[in-house]
């Protein structure tokens, strides 16, 4: 079954704020990992994962990377989650030690899913709307529930009209 979700604000992030985001994020992770501080590997929820992930692998410097592909979205509309693509079984193991990383939580039904996957993992994100918010172990931003984030890789910059209109 789907849901129409109705979102009455927009929430546009920039580039440069989500670069900044992601490394508070990186930040705020450091040191947190079960070995003398370290994570074994990162692993990005894509495809919104990813840059976040890149980001916060290069401030703390793991360099195993892997990806798990969830698939709850087509546009705004929400379908129950599907894995699409796992990551390495045996990289894995019951999530020890293991960063997984997404852009956002909402629902909190991505992260929910990944987490009976891999329950001994730490989860984080950049920004969580409240529902979803229990499921994410650290995150930065929250915005509200009603609030659509729209991510600098589905934008572009563009002409807007001046708010008097023109002559
Ligand atoms: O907490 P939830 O309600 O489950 O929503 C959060 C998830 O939804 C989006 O992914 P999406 O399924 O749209 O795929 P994408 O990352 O490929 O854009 C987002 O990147 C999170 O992974
Ligand atoms: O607010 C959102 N923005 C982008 N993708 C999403 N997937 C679930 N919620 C959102
Ligand atoms: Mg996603």
């Amino acid at each position: 079954m789907s849901e129409r979700l109705p979102h009455e604000k927009g929430f546009l992030v920039s580039w440069d704020q989500l670069h900044r985001d992601a490394r508070a994020l990186a930040w705020r992770l450091d040191g947190k990992g079960p070995d003398n501080g370290a994570w074994r590997a990162i692993v990005g929820i894509t495809r919104g994962g990813l840059v976040p992930a890149a980001i916060i692998a290069r401030e703390l410097n793991i360099r195993v990377i892997d990806t798990i592909s969830v698939k709850g979205y087509n546009h705004q509309t929400q379908h129950p989650p599907v894995v699409i693509k796992a990551p390495q079984a045996d990289l894995m193991g019951d999530g020890e030690g293991i960063l997984i990383v997404d852009d956002l939580v909402d629902s909190g039904k991505t992260m929910e899913l990944v987490r009976t996957l891999y329950p001994k993992a730490h989860f984080a994100t950049i920004y969580a709307k409240p529902k979803g918010r229990l499921q994410a172990d650290t995150f930065i931003t929250e915005v509200s529930q009603d609030t659509w984030i729209f991510f600098p890789w589905d934008t572009a910059l563009q002409y807007v009209q001046p708010y008097r209109g023109v002559d």
